[in-house]
């Protein structure tokens, strides 16, 4: 089943077209990786699906319904929820307070808030941070929290936006761990990356775009032997490495 459809986005700032008439679907269950170099559009793309941006044209359809241009309090509260590059908890509360916060904004009993957050903290490997003042955390630990609070809201689609950025491969592999046990709880992901080692290895699907346009859309395996994506982002000798350690299989 189709759970997010993303139908000939433009997102245009005056002249600029950041997302130029961009298509995919990402499947329930699924995580599908957003790729591409630099000002490629990939957070621009998030924010239209996430309703921080009004597409200039195209359409956004989730869980069967259009929320194109909806407001993000609205796309959030249909299950579509997102994290931010700069990660902002409230740093002077609890790690397990902040995700208690997420699990109160979906409106949810006192006691089955505690219980989402206590379950989330678990799911994220935050359990023995989590008395710590958030602001204490070390980045990896701020970036799981971040997931953990978006987690609270019991979203259906999770779109994370960098959370391997800055992290050493140790921590890496901590995400990675959390990101398949998520998605055996049944959450769709959406994952914008620049670690090619994390999202590799856990994605069931790689959309790339380059300048705005989506030039590839395919399996980690056949993405990593693509001339066009290789040329505009991953490089050679990454495409290379990849092949050498696994062959057709994902890095990791
Ligand atoms: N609010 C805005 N106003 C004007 N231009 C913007 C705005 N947001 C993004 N852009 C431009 O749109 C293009 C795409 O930016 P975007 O941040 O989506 O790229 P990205 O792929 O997420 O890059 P990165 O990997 O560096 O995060 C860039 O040229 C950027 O300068």
């Amino acid at each position: 089943m189709t759970l997010l459809d993303v139908q000939n986005v433009t997102m245009k700032f005056g002249e600029l077209v950041a997302n130029d008439r961009v298509s995919f679907t990402v499947e329930a269950g699924s995580i599908v990786g957003l790729i591409g170099p630099n000002g490629a559009g990939k957070t621009t793309l998030f924010n239209c699906i996430s309703g921080l941006y009004k597409p200039t044209s195209g359409r956004i359809v989730f869980d069967g319904e259009d929320i194109t241009g909806l407001k993000p309090y609205r796309i959030a509260r249909k299950g579509a929820v997102r994290t931010f590059q700069v990660v902002r908890p409230l740093k002077d509360m609890s790690v397990f307070d902040n995700v208690l916060v997420g699990a109160f904004l979906r409106g949810s009993e006192k006691r089955e808030a505690f219980d989402r957050a206590a379950e989330c903290i678990r799911l994220c490997s935050l359990e023995s941070l989590q008395e710590k003042p958030a602001g204490d955390l070390p980045i990896g630990g701020k970036k799981r929290l971040e997931m953990a609070r978006a987690l609270a809201t019991r979203p259906k689609l999770l779109m994370l936006d960098e959370v391997m950025a800055g992290l050493t491969s140790t921590e890496v592999k901590a995400s990675v761990e959390v990101i398949r046990r998520l998605q055996q709880s049944g959450i769709t992901m959406m994952i914008v990356e620049h670690v090619m080692e994390g999202i590799m290895p856990i994605a069931d699907k790689i959309v790339v775009l380059d300048g705005g346009v989506k030039i590839a859309e395919d399996a980690p395996k056949n993405i990593v032997h693509d001339a066009r994506v290789i040329e505009a982002y991953l490089g050679s000798k990454y495409s290379k490495r990849y092949r050498a350690l696994r062959g057709d299989g994902p890095l990791g």
